[in-house]
Order: structure tokens, then sequence, then C-alpha cells
């Protein structure tokens, strides 16, 4: 069973290529994260896949009707905006409702406690820092309640504790038979959460497999141009950017 399936999903801005023919399937169990360096497609991807920007070949997801695809696919994109001063517990119903169901269905709940967020459930959405807004939106995704969750960039701007609870719970969820994936800057966080690591570079999916595989020094240094400090600790190898390869 896939829960998504993209076939040759290509995509050109300006006749620059951006996305390369990409073919992969994401199945149930899977916490799949998605590298690549600045400019690589990692956002572009996701959207295409969601059908929210047209590109040539085929995505499953692009093809559904927006209330299938609502009830399919939970998406939290880049672009962090909380526009309207309501409650935190009303923005994340706001996930529930997104496909039918009631502002207080127990998926509601469970999002906010997953998050965390029980402390500021009555709070003004727009009142919270930065990284509170972002774990919020977070919610409002889990509160969708879906089987696949795909995120841009969740963690970015959380502190150091949160990017870990917010991975953890992004794991919780593939290994309770959902899918899962998730654009990250941190190799670390990646090789430690993840189970399964997607690499793009210029628009190519150059990697495509279990961390272990594809965080090799080469790959660091072809893709990503850096030399990095990987130190094995018992939660998982971290990567330490050094030095960059080129100058
Ligand atoms: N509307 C557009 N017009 C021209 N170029 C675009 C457009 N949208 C995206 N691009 C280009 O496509 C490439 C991929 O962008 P994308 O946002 O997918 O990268 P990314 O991997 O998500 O990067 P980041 O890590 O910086 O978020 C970039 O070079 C970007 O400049």
């Amino acid at each position: 069973m896939s829960l998504l399936t993209l076939d040759r999903l290509s995509l050109s801005r300006s006749s620059t290529p951006v996305l390369r023919e990409i073919s992969l399937t994401i199945a149930p169990g899977e916490c799949v994260g998605l590298l690549g360096p600045n400019g690589a497609g990692k956002s572009t991807l996701m959207r295409a896949a969601l059908g929210l920007v047209q590109a040539s070949g085929q995505s499953s997801l692009a093809r559904l009707r927006p209330a299938e695809r609502a009830a399919q696919v939970a998406w939290l994109p880049q672009a962090r905006e909380i526009a309207w001063p309501v409650s935190v517990a009303h923005l994340v119903s706001l996930g529930a409702m997104a496909r039918g169901r009631a502002e207080d269905h127990p998926s509601v709940a469970a999002a906010i406690a997953r998050m965390g967020l029980e402390p500021f459930r009555n709070r003004v959405a727009t009142a919270l820092s930065g990284g509170e807004q972002a774990r919020v939106l977070l919610a409002r995704a889990l509160a969708q309640d879906t089987p696949l969750l795909m995120a841009d960039e969740p963690v970015a701007g959380l502190d150091p504790a949160q990017q870990i609870r917010s991975m953890r719970v992004l794991r919780a969820l593939a290994d309770e038979g959902r899918g899962v994936v998730v654009s990250l800057h941190d190799l670390g966080l990646a090789a430690r959460h993840c189970t399964r690591l997607l690499v793009l570079h210029q628009g190519a999916l150059v990697a495509d497999g279990t961390p272990e595989a594809v965080l090799t020094p080469e790959l660091l240094a072809g893709v990503f141009d850096i030399i990095a400090h990987r130190a094995d600790t018992p939660e998982g190898p971290s990567f330490q950017p050094l030095a960059t390869v080129s100058e």
C-alpha cells in the first residue's frame, strides 16, 4: 500500500529545471526526511506532490478532489502565518474541520496534548511567540488526523528541546502506521528520528535509503558542500558541520 506515489514529477521555472523526473512511493510506517541544500527543490517537490503547483508527470495526491485530499494528507507549509486572533484551541480545531469534522472532535484534544499546548489552549494564537505558533500550526495539521502528513521545515526556529519533541511526535505517527514526509536542515535530527532519507540536489533525487546508508562523508561533501564531524551517541548520530569543501 502506498500513501503517495510520484512518477517522473518534473517542473521548470524560467526554463531552469527545479524538479527532474522524481519517482518515489511513501508507505505507511515511514518517517521520511527530505534533505537538500537551499534551493534544492524540497518545498517545490512537496507542493507539486500535493497538486499545489503544476508539474509534469504523476502524483497520486494531485489528482484527488480537495475533500478527498484533505482526508488523505495534512500539509504544513514553510510560511507560518496566523492571520486571525483566535484561540489556540480554535485554530487547532480548524485541522479537524478541514476534513468536515466537528470542532470538538477528539483529534483536536489529542493534537493539543501531543504538542504540549494545554497551557496555551485559551491564549490568542497571534500573541504567541514564533516557536509557540509553529507548534500550534503543527498541532493543527495533526488534528486533521490523516494517513499522511507532509511538513516543510516544521522544526525551524524551535528551541532544541522542542525540536526533539516535535521530531518524536512525527516519528510516533509513523510508528502508529501513518506516513510522514518532513523537510529538514538538521542532519542529526533527520538521522536520529527518520526511518528513511531522501536527498534532493539541484532538483534531482540523488539518494534514497536509511540514514546510515545515505549520510556518508561523500554525500555530505558532494551535495551539501560540507565536511562534518560525526559523533555516534546512545541517541544516534549527530553531525557537526566544520568546514565547506569548495572554499
Ligand atoms: N516561482 C519561481 N520562479 C523562479 N524560481 C523559482 C520559483 N519557485 C521556486 N523557484 C526556484 O526553485 C528552486 C527550488 O526552490 P525550493 O523552494 O523548492 O527549494 P528548497 O529546497 O525548499 O529550499 P530551502 O531549503 O531554501 O527552503 C530554487 O532555486 C528557487 O529559487
